[in-house]
């Protein structure tokens, strides 16, 4: 596999694989050695007796590339015996941006003959790169064999490589590819995407109609904007409009309204298409603040900051500690996007916040594994919201009153906007 992959991008000793076999944990390392090599077993704790595959999705298309990557899972937790577990995978230069080739690693404790059958029809028809792992000889050496597809059906190819540990990056893989895969720092990459996706999302085209129209609206306002942002449930509705109203204020939001009818079929599509589309949102709303902040204060309701926090921390796998740092170039401001005069996060205990959801009649059957996951989730938006610069945002307590929490942050845009 390696050589066909990264005759692409290098030699495929620069390469290392890591899988992701426990949220909580790092991923397993590993490498690729043309010899038999003495050493630590790297799969010896995760694997007992199960079969091991691999699949990496390859294509230069981008679009063709997030589609494919997004549905794999999908058909192959319909077509994989039971057995089967799938792992995300990923294939990178240590610390290189934009190296990432995503993939998963399959474990298969089934005797049957069936995820070989559903493996070979993949290498058949789509654009995947398929290596199975096997651990022999008296050292039980683990190594890696790429399929090959042939007049007569796949094979396995003769070659082999020695899998031996890799040492842990400094850059956890998934933060490498979150420039222009997830967050879009300017007006034209996003517009790129949703460009490319016109053959097979129809609607991108009413969407960059849309955009097309715009109003271009980058310069200082002459009233104050104010973003309120915050996780679903934080009070930025109850807080907005009561805002609006005490300021006499104009309240928008983004994605704006007029993307309301699309905002669903986005939602559907992989990362790239769903933050690209959101990313476009904020600019048809910098073009609504433009107007309607000459005129008088504008209250927002999310912006950049929901972009880019939730974006960031969808895409970056496992623990808290595997953000980027702070000051990393991700949490930046785009440069060509209208900057608001304040933005306030409104932070909220998980178990307030779960009350205040299930008043609203939401979230009540969620079992104990996807709680524990969305909590994960929860303190890396958290955190990316508060990591993001240009302007960062004032953290705001939403534990108190709708009144007081009002009076608090009336207080705070007297003082920093001087309103
Ligand atoms: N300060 C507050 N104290 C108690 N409940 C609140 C407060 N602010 C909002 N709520 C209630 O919490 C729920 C979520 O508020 P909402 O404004 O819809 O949040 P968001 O827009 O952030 O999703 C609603 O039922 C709302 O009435
Ligand atoms: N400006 C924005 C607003 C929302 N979003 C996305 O929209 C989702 C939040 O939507 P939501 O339905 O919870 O929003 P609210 O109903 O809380 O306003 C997040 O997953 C963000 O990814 C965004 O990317 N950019």
């Amino acid at each position: 596999m390696a050589r066909r992959i990264l005759s692409r991008f290098g030699h495929w000793s620069s390469y290392v694989f890591a899988v992701e076999f426990d949220t909580k944990s790092d991923p397993i390392y590993f490498a690729l050695e043309g010899k038999h090599s003495e050493g630590p077993q790297v799969f010896r704790n995760v694997l007992a007796d199960e079969r091991c595959y691999s699949l990496h999705v390859y294509s230069d298309d981008i679009i063709e590339r997030a589609k494919f990557y997004g549905g794999l899972k999908n058909k192959l937790s319909k077509e994989l015996p039971s057995e089967c577990t799938l792992l995300e995978m990923s294939t990178f230069q240590p610390n290189v941006k934009d190296s990432v080739i995503k993939g998963y690693f399959l474990k298969d404790s089934s005797k049957s003959s069936a995820t070989e059958r559903v493996l070979g029809e993949l290498l058949r028809n789509d654009p995947v790169y398929v290596c199975s792992y096997l651990c022999g000889g008296e050292d039980r050496q683990w190594s890696q064999h790429l399929w090959s597809n042939t007049e007569d059906g796949w094979v396995v190819g003769s070659e082999k490589y020695c899998v031996v540990p890799a040492e842990k990056p400094k850059h956890h893989p998934s933060t490498l590819n979150i420039i222009n895969d997830d967050v879009f720092y300017s007006f034209e990459d996003a517009y790129k995407v949703l460009q490319q996706c016109g053959d097979i999302i129809p609607e991108s085209k009413a969407v960059l109609e849309l955009v097309d129209q715009r109003l271009e609206s980058k310069e200082k306002t002459a009233f104050p904007v104010i973003v309120i942002e915050g996780l679903d449930a934080t009070g930025k509705t109850t807080l907005t409009e009561s805002l609006t109203e005490a300021l006499g204020a104009t309240l928008l939001r983004s994605p704006p309204q007029c993307l309301s009818p699309w905002r669903a079929r986005f939602d559907t599509e992989p990362p790239l298409i769903r933050r690209a589309f959101y990313a476009l949102g904020n600019y048809l709303t910098a073009g609504q603040i433009g107007q309607e902040a000459r005129k008088a204060p504008v209250i927002l309701d999310r912006y950049w900051h929901s972009t880019a926090a939730y974006a960031i921390a969808t895409a970056v796998g496992g623990k808290l500690g595997n953000l980027p740092q702070a000051g990393s170039e991700v949490y930046g401001w785009p440069g060509d996007l209208l900057r608001p005069s304040l933005v306030l996060l409104l932070s909220l205990s998980p178990q307030e916040r779960m009350r205040r959801l299930q008043v609203r009649g939401q979230d009540k059957t969620r079992e104990e594994e996807e709680l524990e996951a969305n909590h994960l989730f929860r303190q890396k938006v958290e955190e990316a919201y508060q990591r993001i610069e240009g302007p960062a945002c004032v953290t705001v307590d939403a534990s108190p009153s709708p009144d007081q929490v009002l009076q608090q942050v009336l207080l705070l845009i007297r003082e920093k906007c001087h309103l």
